[in-house]
């Protein structure tokens, strides 16, 4: 198979930041996804419905000739002061797609994140009510905690508790990393989803740390073993549809990755649905891509599918060592290397 032509595909999960970082995020973001669900950690946080909307405004004035297609999605970042008033303000505007959870210090831009969960209980009973999505970062933050164990004890401690008292609250666990992700996701019945990174299919955490620490693969939840990377491969690629496309594309400037203390993301915007294709050709499985990058994602969010087509071609490129982030430059996955795809046809007007 040499072309493969999907309906437009859609990310779910993406960090395009702010200023002058517009420029190039919103940009690849344009190339050919439709609705882009764009994450609240600025600094200060979106916490509200107002402080959305202007975001929103700055991404599509930053792109002189947005695509038709291109729809960026807000979340609400929330906070020990989110209220029910904000819940209620926010489901009433169709743009504004869901509310975000980061534990507070669990990852870039999280200082503002919810310090009790179980204080916030009426909050998400509101949630509920309204419909509006829950988008976690799934990772407990304790000290004591190890690092690669972090997200398996977040669903237990407090995802699973969740889904247990708001039975009909929608909730993403975003970027998931280990089979037991997987394994609570498939049981959790069809109000729980979760996305899934290129990286995360792509890589395990021998590929950051064998033979030199490889900063550009750093991100969180950091990379786990092989033997959660081939769960990630199965659930993507399977057939159940509660497994969707986030990229989680997270840009930093090189310096601050390349760093005795690097900062966690990996930008995968300029390629995205490339580096998905690589997987799914892998596994045998190119005929369910578009099934996982275009058609899951919106029928959990209960939105209309896209109905224009991109394609796909067995083009081979070269991605470019750097590429501009604001007034600095970031280092993209696979920068340097050859991918085996390019969307050539992205029908964008
Ligand atoms: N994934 C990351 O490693 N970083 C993200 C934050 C996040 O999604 O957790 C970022 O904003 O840089
Ligand atoms: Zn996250
Ligand atoms: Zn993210």
């Amino acid at each position: 198979m040499d072309t493969l032509t999907l309906i437009r595909p859609d990310d779910w999960h993406s960090h395009l930041r702010d200023g002058s970082s517009l420029t190039q995020t919103s940009a690849d973001m344009a190339r050919y996804m439709g609705r882009v669900i764009v994450m609240p950690n600025l600094v200060p946080p979106v916490t509200n419905a107002r402080l959305a909307a202007e975001y929103r405004q700055r991404i599509l004035r930053s792109m002189q000739d947005a695509p038709r297609q291109f729809d960026p999605l807000m979340t609400l970042y929330l906070t020990d002061g989110t209220s029910a008033e904000d819940i209620r303000e926010a489901a009433a505007i169709d743009w504004l797609a869901a509310v975000k959870l980061y534990p507070a210090g669990a990852t870039t831009n999280s200082a503002a994140g919810v310090k009790s969960l179980e204080a916030l209980y009426p909050v998400l009973a509101t949630m509920e009510e309204v419909d509006l999505p829950l988008l976690v970062h799934g990772e407990v933050t304790d000290a004591e905690v190890d690092i690669f164990d972090r997200e398996a004890a977040f669903i237990g401690e407090h995802l699973a508790p969740i889904v247990e008292r708001f039975p009909g609250l929608r909730v993403v666990m975003e970027h998931i990393t280990t089979a037991d992700a997987v394994d609570f996701v498939k049981g959790a019945g069809s109000k729980v989803a979760a996305t899934i990174t290129a990286h995360h299919l792509l890589l395990n955490r021998n590929d950051m740390l064998v033979g030199g620490i490889k900063p550009h693969y750093y991100c969180l939840p950091i990379l786990k073993r092989r033997q959660h990377q081939e769960a990630l491969r199965e659930a993507a690629t399977g057939t159940d549809r509660s497994f969707f496309l986030g990229t989680d594309s997270a840009p930093h400037e090189q310096e601050a990755k390349e760093s005795a203390c690097g900062c966690a993301g990996v930008y995968t915007a300029h390629a995205s649905l490339e580096l998905y294709a690589e997987v799914f050709e892998e596994m045998n499985a190119l005929e369910r891509l578009e099934d996982f990058a275009s058609l899951r994602g919106p029928d959990f969010y209960a939105r209309p599918r896209n109905e224009d087509t991109v394609t796909l071609r067995r083009v081979a490129w070269e991605v470019p060592g750097s590429i501009p982030l604001g007034d600095s430059r970031m280092v993209p996955l696979r920068a340097g290397e050859t991918l085996r795809w390019q969307v050539l046809d992205a029908g964008a007007a």
